[in-house]
């Protein structure tokens, strides 16, 4: 099992355009409702509160314009408001794992289709890959109002519509089945999945992360998911469990995929992941570590395919 890890363990992926500090005046030059939430810090440097849900879904307005040319953006109350630059540093590092199997090139357009298992509201995954690398993307959700806000987004976007897709999942305990059709080919799937096993468990872990933020932990780039609708952040089983059953489902869509993907954000449940792996015979597995902020996080990739069969997959279909 291979271990790949980042040289430089706080900063963002090379390629991530969030890596310099946020230059302020700029993203309210492109999106003017960032502007009234501008303030200065103790040391003088322009920030915004990051405890405040409004002041950090007007940061990423900004940022979605100014970066990725997304002229609507918007979520429901209390659905999760994410951090751009930790979303986009999964895309990039997902980038790197498709250009490690094509002779070190990122494949780019739309010949390359990916699925975001629980995209959310906020579909923020599908957003920064298919602007980035013109990939094209279906976004799947068990909430129908994530679904349709989602949409609203896409529709209202000529760049995004063309490329994204979004499919309900009527199936609460399903992942793949129900949305992936019968002959349909992902190069990837990616995933953030609901991290707690129930509410109560999520109100305290959200209790003790917003007692940080007020210390001031982690506040500058908005490492925290602020909102965030109960049902987005808990299932059954928590993390691990919601993995372990992507893991026993891509078993079935095993021929269909050339990685299948997800964060894994409690180091701790990596040994259930692996074990899971073990148990449907992957045969490539690799972890991915990445900085997120103050912390580090990372992604498990596993396929079904052999060397031999991803040379066959890329000249088939990258390369058209
Ligand atoms: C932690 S949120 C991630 C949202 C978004 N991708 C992001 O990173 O901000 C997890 C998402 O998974 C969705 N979800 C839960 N169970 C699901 C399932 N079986 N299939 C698809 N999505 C599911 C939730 O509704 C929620 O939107």
């Amino acid at each position: 099992m291979k271990m790949a890890k980042n040289d430089n363990k706080l900063k963002l992926h090379p390629r991530n355009p969030h890596r310099a500090r946020y230059n302020f005046a700029l993203l309210a030059d492109s999106c003017p409702e960032l502007a009234p939430f501008i303030k200065q810090n103790q040391y003088g440097s322009e920030t915004i509160d990051f405890a405040n849900p409004n002041a950090v879904k007007a940061l990423n307005r900004a940022l979605l314009v100014h970066f990725y040319g997304v002229l609507f953006w918007d979520i429901p109350d209390g659905y999760l408001c994410p951090s751009i630059p930790g979303r986009a540093d999964y895309i990039h590092y997902l980038a790197d794992l498709l250009a490690q199997s094509n002779e070190g090139q990122i494949p780019r357009g739309r010949n390359i289709r990916a699925l975001d298992v629980g995209t959310g509201a906020n579909c923020v995954y599908p957003i920064i890959g298919s602007q980035e690398y013109g990939w094209q993307f279906v976004g799947s959700d068990v909430n129908s109002v994530a679904i349709e806000a989602a949409n609203t987004v896409v529709q209202a976007n000529s760049s995004l519509k063309k490329r994204i897709k979004l499919r309900t999942q009527t199936e609460s305990s399903a992942i793949f089945s129900g949305i992936w059709g019968a002959d349909e080919r992902f190069d990837l799937t990616l995933c953030n999945p609901p991290f707690h096993s129930s509410e109560s468990a999520m109100a305290s872990e959200n209790k003790r992360k917003w007692r940080g933020l007020k210390q001031g932990d982690s506040a500058d780039k908005g490492t925290l998911n602020f909102g965030g609708h109960a049902p987005e952040l808990w299932c059954d089983g928590g993390e691990a469990g919601f993995i372990t059953r992507m893991i026993e489902e891509s078993l079935s869509v095993k021929d269909q995929c050339f990685w299948f993907t997800s964060l894994v954000a409690r180091k701790d449940n990596l040994a259930t992941v692996y074990q899971a792996l073990k148990q449907v015979q992957a045969t490539q597995v690799k972890t991915v570590e990445m900085a997120q902020g103050q912390k580090i996080s990372r992604f498990v990739a596993w396929s079904f395919l052999d060397t031999e069969q991803m040379d066959f997959w890329r000249h088939n279909f990258w390369r058209k």
